[in-house]
């Protein structure tokens, strides 16, 4: 147990899904997982353990943005032994080549402010990448995979400029937690892997409804789960 964690040793599996939204972890053990238990509700930031077609696998919610992000990540890996991590998030397109709805899965992320410093890019576990890339071709769900920029901030004062240059770089998606997540792997040593799902736009402005968020992350989540599964 944490302060933030009331799951006992043993409640979490090898494997966790991490969405930031607490709701969306509720939905996705709900929908996807056989005997879903309830193992955290710690500042309503839930946990839930089943199995997904025999293999047993966890979700975490993470909430938003790096302090409550790291808290969450270390505790699983160095409290409960959690071995490999998937962000199952949310992101936002930079370029009109992203269309919203669809997967994308990062195959680097770097943090807004070490954008153009090679040596903070991070990478997530080369096999999980694969065999995400793989669910989802075998799945026919629409996807991209592509560089992503991270941020802390979300409220920008240059919303129309604050991406120019990680776009002039060829990034074609921004989150919160992505790079985070990609340099915890190596400071903590876990397996990394982040599928988010395009829900807006910062080209055209466009932006999903709250009504289909939890639907909006079936990609996603399957991508996720299929690649646990796989991975062993
Ligand atoms: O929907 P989640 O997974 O929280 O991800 C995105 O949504 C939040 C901002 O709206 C940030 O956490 C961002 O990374
Ligand atoms: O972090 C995020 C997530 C979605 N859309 C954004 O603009 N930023």
């Amino acid at each position: 147990m944490t302060p933030h964690n009331e799951a006992l040793p043993g409640d979490f599996a090898e494997t966790v899904l991490i969405p930031g939204d607490p709701l969306r972890a509720e939905w996705i053990a709900a929908t996807f997982l056989e005997a879903p238990r309830c193992v955290n509700r710690v500042r309503g930031t839930f946990g839930f353990t089943g199995l997904y077609r025999g293999k047993q696998v966890s979700v975490q919610a993470t909430g938003m943005g790096r302090p409550s992000f790291t808290i969450y990540v270390h505790e699983l890996v160095a409290v409960y032994g959690v071995r490999t991590i998937i962000r199952v998030g949310s992101c936002g397109a930079l370029t009109l080549g992203t269309p919203l709805r669809e997967v994308f899965i990062a195959e680097s992320a770097v943090m807004d402010t070490d954008v153009g410093a090679s040596r903070h890019v991070g990478t997530p576990d080369p096999d999980l990448f694969r065999r995400a890339v793989e669910a989802a071709t075998t799945q026919s769900i629409g996807f991209h995979v592509g560089p992503m920029v991270s941020s802390d901030v979300f409220y920008h004062p240059e919303p129309e400029t604050r991406f120019d240059l990680p776009v002039s770089k060829g990034i074609t998606a921004v989150d919160m937690e992505t790079a985070n997540l990609f340099a915890l792997s190596q400071s903590l040593g876990f397996r990394a892997l982040s599928v988010c799902t395009l829900v807006d736009s910062l080209v055209t402005g466009e932006e999903t409804a709250l009504s289909e968020r939890h639907e909006l992350f079936r990609g996603s989540a399957l991508v996720a789960l299929e690649t646990a599964r796989t991975a062993g």
